[in-house]
């Protein structure tokens, strides 16, 4: 690059040479630099960018029209190009928005919505559009047909690259099959040696789209994802911005657009979540911000000699001595009544007193006289010398703000700092106070910091210690804490809005105030159940788990994080697990190594939840997919091509979190596995053994062979369900008898079909007859080592068949 620093000053016309060198840049070059950044570096992803891009639209047109998607998807080959064509049944676009939907970048609808949709920046379909036309230098034709319209329009388009605008080359009405939609058609350079993530994305979008139905038809495949609901995704709704996302020049832009005059107004009308209280909040720390706060001090105690009626009294000219009297007294009272007291206070306590005495001596107390004596006041306050600090020693006369900051820096600082040095910072940081220009003691927290810092300087330099970095934070900290703010009046709205260091107040204002999180109306969760139910669709698992996480926020914007692991059946067992991410329902399917979901999921103890994982960090082993959906009225992406989520820390604690809790479910799940595939083996064994033992027995002694359920049961800690008959009269009483030897309560649905009809059945159960035959329904709650029972009578011919439910197998032994 040429260097015009040694020419600069030396000769004119600079700018004008570098004037020269500038010029436009063109969309075709800008896109030629950028496309990695866009999603078309190659060939390969150029295709399944395109696609993404236009099946994302068609996805979000549809539901925001609140119609079920039903969409096409067509790769042709044609030499070395392919030809890419979608079809969507959404509402269709209008004449006049349609060229510059596919022909103008950064155009859309979305850009500035605070609403969870796939489409954010307005660059997709129009960088496809793009790469077509740069790779193939055909027009893209779209054909486009709003409902209720007899016919469609199909138009020929190609970008201006130079202007950024689309030219149209064929524009006529044409007929479609579809009654309502859009189609569009792209040629292209391209290869489909990224099939698998063509195929990936698809069949993912499915999942978590079950309320859409997908076609795709390439040279070597056709898929059809038919719909898994007719119910569209909760509707969302646009929301206003939150305090805590905003930037200044928006802000700034905010403040000349509002109809409100009070910035309280601005707040309330123009932000979410700001109610009359918080907006009364986000002033007040404004104020701390824009004014400062006023410094309270302590009021001389009793014994410190200093003698407030007097200093009133003096400064109180010409009002009889009653009045006189009365007025200094009421203030002398009210001040020693306060712990601490500012400067604006004081003023306030004045006027009080003025109008109190006033009403009962008739005598007015106007605006010089109240200043005069709020000045006495202040000044004793602040001025008056303290006692010696120690009566033997030399008496040294120090002023009374000394003590107050000696007081608070000694409770801020550790007990290891010496009461000389406490004392020395003390004095340095009350003359601070006292050189002040504003008498009033006013400061702002930097103000106050620089002071402090000032006087820790000092210390360190003369008494010849340390004054680290803490200590001096918390002796801020403890001073601005004993400080006030303000009551002086905001600034209006439109003279906040030529200040821009007072609107930077406000944004620091606005951040620093707790404002309840904003609202989730305008984000569309999957749900857990419908992550389990899409888990289920497409993977032959044993086991799934989900969870959907409540709504947090990053940086003002709100956003829900799910998780959903699919483990076992036919889930290959070798190599890592497979790691899903989504992000407002669309799956992401490169650059799985940046995404901060891919963090988490590495970063996991995978052992404490049962799965393997080489080295205790990284990707799980084991036949497992684990899913992470992140939905936000803003998903911060790592770049445009929005393949990968940003490591913002907000959005990483809730992906941890909601992986975290389908994880647990799925420790259970294999703990219990475990649990229950030792038992079989031990009842296997057992199953062997006790048999053999018990005919022995019985050999041996030569008695009947001993029942062994009962044993197997106790020994297995197994529940055991047990009928047991007995005659009686003409018919028979029986009993049904749940003992549970298992640790853990249990739960049982037990299902007894009898032939003829059950009488005197006991309590909590019911019968029901169907087609000649009784069902008992039981559904008793036993707690380990307990036992419940079941009686009624019955003809002495019925016959019996009994049905469990509700303990695993393993765990049963049913003894009819
Ligand atoms: N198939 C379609 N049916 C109806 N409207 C559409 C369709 N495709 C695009 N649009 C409209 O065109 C706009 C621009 O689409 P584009 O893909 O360029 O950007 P986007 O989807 O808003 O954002 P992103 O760049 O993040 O994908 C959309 O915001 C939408 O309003």
């Amino acid at each position: 690059m040429t260097s015009f620093q040694s020419t600069l000053g030396e000769e004119s016309g600079i700018a004008e040479e570098l004037a020269e060198s500038q010029q436009a840049i063109s969309i075709a070059e800008f896109f030629e630099k950028n496309k990695h950044m866009l999603g078309f570096d190659s060939g390969a992803r150029g295709l399944v960018t395109a696609v993404k891009e236009a099946v994302d639209n068609a996805l979000d047109a549809a539901e925001e029209a609140g119609i079920l998607p039903d969409i096409y998807v067509e790769i042709q080959e044609s030499g070395d190009y392919y030809t890419l064509i979608v079809e969507d049944n959404g509402p269709g676009l209008t004449k006049e928005s349609l060229p510059k939907v596919f022909g103008k970048l950064l155009y859309g609808s979305r850009f500035h919505a605070r609403e969870q949709s796939r489409g954010q920046q307005g660059i997709g379909i129009s960088a496809a559009v793009l790469y077509s036309q740069l790779t193939s230098g055909k027009p893209a034709k779209i054909t486009s047909r709003t409902q209720g319209s007899s016919e469609a329009e199909y138009f020929e388009l190609i970008v201006d690259t130079d202007e950024n605008e689309p030219e149209i080359s064929v524009e006529e009405t044409t007929s479609w099959d579809r009654p309502h939609g859009t189609r569009i058609e792209l040629e292209m350079e391209g290869n489909m040696r990224a099939r698998q993530q063509l195929h990936d994305y698809v069949k993912h979008t499915a999942v978590v789209n079950p309320h859409a139905r997908l076609e795709l038809e390439e040279p070597n495949a056709h898929f059809k994802f038919e719909r898994g609901t007719d119910q569209l995704p909760e509707e969302t709704e646009e929301i206003r911005p939150h305090p805590h996302g905003v930037e200044l020049g928006t802000v700034i832009k905010m403040l000349s657009a509002t109809d409100s005059q009070t910035i309280s107004g601005f707040l309330q009308e123009e932000f979410t979540r700001v109610g009359k209280k918080t907006a009364d909040s986000v002033i007040d720390a404004f104020r701390d911000r824009h004014y400062g706060r006023e410094m309270r001090w302590t009021p001389p105690a009793a014994d410190e000699g200093i003698d407030l009626q007097a200093a009133v009294s003096d400064a109180t000219a010409n009002k009889g001595p009653d009045a006189t009297a009365a007025f200094a007294d009421a203030i002398a009272d009210a001040v020693a009544d306060r712990e601490r007291i500012a400067h604006h206070e004081l003023l306030a306590l004045v006027a009080e007193a003025a109008d109190d005495v006033a009403g009962e001596h008739g005598t007015v107390f106007g605006e010089t006289v109240r200043e005069n004596a709020a000045d006495a006041v202040w000044n004793a306050l602040t001025d008056a010398p303290e006692e010696a600090v120690d009566p033997d020693e030399d008496a040294v006369a120090e002023s009374r703000l000394v003590a107050d900051c000696y007081e608070l820096a000694d409770a801020a600082t550790s007990t290891r700092k010496d009461d000389d040095v406490i004392h020395g910072f003390a004095s340095r940081l009350a003359a601070k106070f006292e050189d002040e220009d504003d008498d009033r003691h006013r400061l702002t927290r930097r103000r106050l910091r620089e002071h402090v810092d000032r006087a820790a300087d000092l210390t360190e330099e003369y008494d010849e210690v340390s004054f680290g970095d803490t200590a001096r934070e918390n002796v801020t900290d403890a001073v601005w804490d004993v400080m006030v703010t303000v009551p002086d009046d905001p600034p209006l709205v439109r003279e906040l809005a030529g200040d821009r260091d007072a609107t930077s107040d406000l944004v620091d204002a606005m951040r620093a105030t707790d404002i309840m999180a904003p609202p989730t109306r305008c984000l569309s969760p999957i749900t857990d159940d419908l992550i389990r139910a899409g888990l289920e669709k497409e993977f032959d698992a044993d086991f799934y788990a989900a969870a959907t996480r409540d709504a947090e926020v990053h940086s003002g914007d709100p956003f829900i994080v799910e998780a959903g692991i699919a483990y076992g059946g036919e889930i290959p067992a070798e190599g890592g697990a497979d790691v899903l991410r989504f992000a407002n329902r669309v799956p992401l399917v490169y650059q799985r190594g940046a995404c901060a979901t891919t963090d988490v999921v590495k970063s996991i103890g995978w052992r404490n939840y049962g799965l393997d994982q080489p080295g205790g960090s990284g990707l799980p082993n084991g036949p497992a997919v684990i899913m992470v959906h992140v939905a936000s009225t803003n998903v911060p992406f790592t770049s445009e091509s929005k393949d990968a989520i940003a490591n913002v820390p907000a959005i990483e604690d809730e992906i941890e979190l909601a992986i975290r809790e389908a994880a647990r479910e799925l420790k259970s799940f294999l703990n219990k596995r475990r649990s229950m595939e030792k038992r079989r083996k031990k009842q296997n064994v057992l199953g062997k053994i006790l048999p053999e033992m018990a005919e022995k027995v019985a050999e041996v002694t030569d008695r009947e062979e001993p029942e062994i359920d009962d044993a197997v049961a106790r020994i297995m800690n197994n529940v055991l369900v047990e009928r047991r008959c007995e005659a009686n009269g003409d018919g028979q009483s029986v009993s049904l008898v749940v003992e549970n030897h298992s640790s853990t309560n249990e739960s049982l649905e037990i299902t007894d079909i009898v032939s003829a009809e059950p009488r005197n059945l006991s309590e909590g159960a019911t019968a029901v007859e169907m087609d000649g035959e009784w069902f008992v329904k039981w559904e008793p709650e036993v707690s380990s080592e307990d036992e419940a029972v079941l009686e009624y009578e019955i003809a002495d011919d019925a016959a019996f068949d009994l049905d469990v439910k509700g303990v695993e197998g393993a765990k049963l032994t049913v003894n009819q």
